[in-house]
């Protein structure tokens, strides 16, 4: 048989044995194995390291970047049901269909591991007072209860008795850790059977794809006929660019991005956060939002105004005392010792309290901007 010497050979001649391939490109010969197509490179794609994909080579618009057999998906539940119990589905396939799991090894390796995943789900409750945001905080705090009674078969509708499902016992530690990988990992497409119904699907290597915001994402996802998972172009790419797809029209705003993704961005036009507009919160949409703040708009108001400046006014520390925080300070506070933070966690919690006063901030001085403009007309 000619084609299994000709892969013999390939394995004699590589330059490393299959067993100490890096966890990503195992994934992405595992697919290509597995009938599917590979066009991009997974790599750093920021200066501080975040992993994301890359385009090999200059890309037409629709061209393919990944395409993935149906048989490569992780079904989990309908959309509706919490990622507590889209985690639960996930463990009892894995811990009860040992040769599925064993198979599908190759994914669950290159995902981030234990310790990684900075999610509502896994933020150190002790930490959660650096937000100055306890609003967000106690959302938080609802979040994590939840998982925790779940698991102690506190919330029967979810759950009765997560040992007599699973066949074994599961860590605290382990639960949040997949219960945040679904929330954060997995995607989400109309029923196969009932597109009335939207379901959760984990798709490998689709699931390296960092999020774009409108007008920069690149990429785009959909199911074919035959059930497979396509990412393509939406647009000429050029090589090295990074690749993107947009998550959620709701993560350019950082209190969603930061709850749902644990990531945070520093926008030239910044979006408050939702509780900061005048109705509405992180998981009530707000009636307004910012093109309300432009000339003429229903929130050019002096009273906005004064509503706005408060929230503003009533943090226990300002924007340049949060970029002290962050980048260490004057030859003052580095005489005194002081040191910029180190710690992910930290700094993401200090990032989103001062991006949240610079959006405050920015939005204000729009603010009075039309209102003097717009007096000035009277
Ligand atoms: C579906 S994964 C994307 C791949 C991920 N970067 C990785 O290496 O495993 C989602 C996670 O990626 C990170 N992420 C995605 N988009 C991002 C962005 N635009 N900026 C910063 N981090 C982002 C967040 O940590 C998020 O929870």
């Amino acid at each position: 048989d000619n084609s299994a010497s000709t892969e013999e050979q390939e394995a004699a001649s590589s330059p490393v044995k299959n067993a100490d391939w890096d966890p990503v490109t195992k994934l992405l010969a595992w697919i290509q194995q597995n009938e599917g197509q590979v066009d991009l490179e997974v790599g750093a794609v920021t200066e501080w390291g975040l992993r994301g994909t890359k385009a090999m080579r200059d890309m037409k618009k629709y061209q393919v970047a990944v395409k993935l057999k149906k048989y490569m998906a992780v079904p989990l539940g309908e959309w509706n049901k919490s990622s507590e119990e889209n985690a639960l589905t996930l463990l009892n396939k894995r811990f009860r269909n040992p040769e599925w799991d064993q198979v599908m090894g190759t994914y669950w390796e290159s995902l981030p591991q234990r310790g990684s995943i900075i999610t509502k789900e896994t933020f150190p409750p002790t930490k959660l007072g650096l937000l100055q945001d306890p609003s967000m905080a106690a959302f938080v705090r609802v979040h994590q209860d939840f998982t925790r009674n779940v698991l102690r078969g506190a919330k029967p509708h979810v759950v009765k008795d997560v040992r007599g499902l699973l066949g074994r016992d599961i860590s605290l530690e382990d639960f949040k850790y997949w219960t945040a990988l679904v929330a954060s990992y997995a995607f989400t497409f109309p029923d196969e059977d009932d597109p009335e119904k939207q379901v959760r699907v984990m798709l490998p290597l689709m699931d390296l794809i960092n999020h774009g915001n409108a007008g920069e994402a690149n990429l785009k996802l959909f199911r074919d006929d035959k059930g497979d998972y396509i990412a393509y172009a939406t647009r000429d790419v050029s090589k090295g660019e990074e690749l993107r797809h947009s998550y959620n029209g709701g993560c350019e705003r950082n209190d969603h991005s930061l709850f749902h993704y644990g990531f945070v961005q520093d926008l030239a036009a910044p979006k408050l956060a939702a509780q900061d507009l005048p109705d509405g919160n992180l998981y009530d949409e707000s009636s307004h939002s910012e093109a309300d703040y432009e000339a003429g708009g229903s929130l050019v108001s002096e009273e906005e105004l004064q509503r706005l400046s408060a929230i503003l006014a009533a943090f226990p520390s300002t924007e340049a005392e949060d970029d002290r925080l962050l980048r260490g300070g004057s030859w003052f506070d580095k005489l005194l010792g002081r040191k910029p933070l180190t710690d992910d966690v930290e700094r993401l919690f200090v990032q989103y309290r001062a991006l949240r006063k610079k959006a405050l901030r920015v939005t204000i001085d729009k603010l009075r901007a039309n209102l003097a403009a717009s007096k000035a007309e009277l």
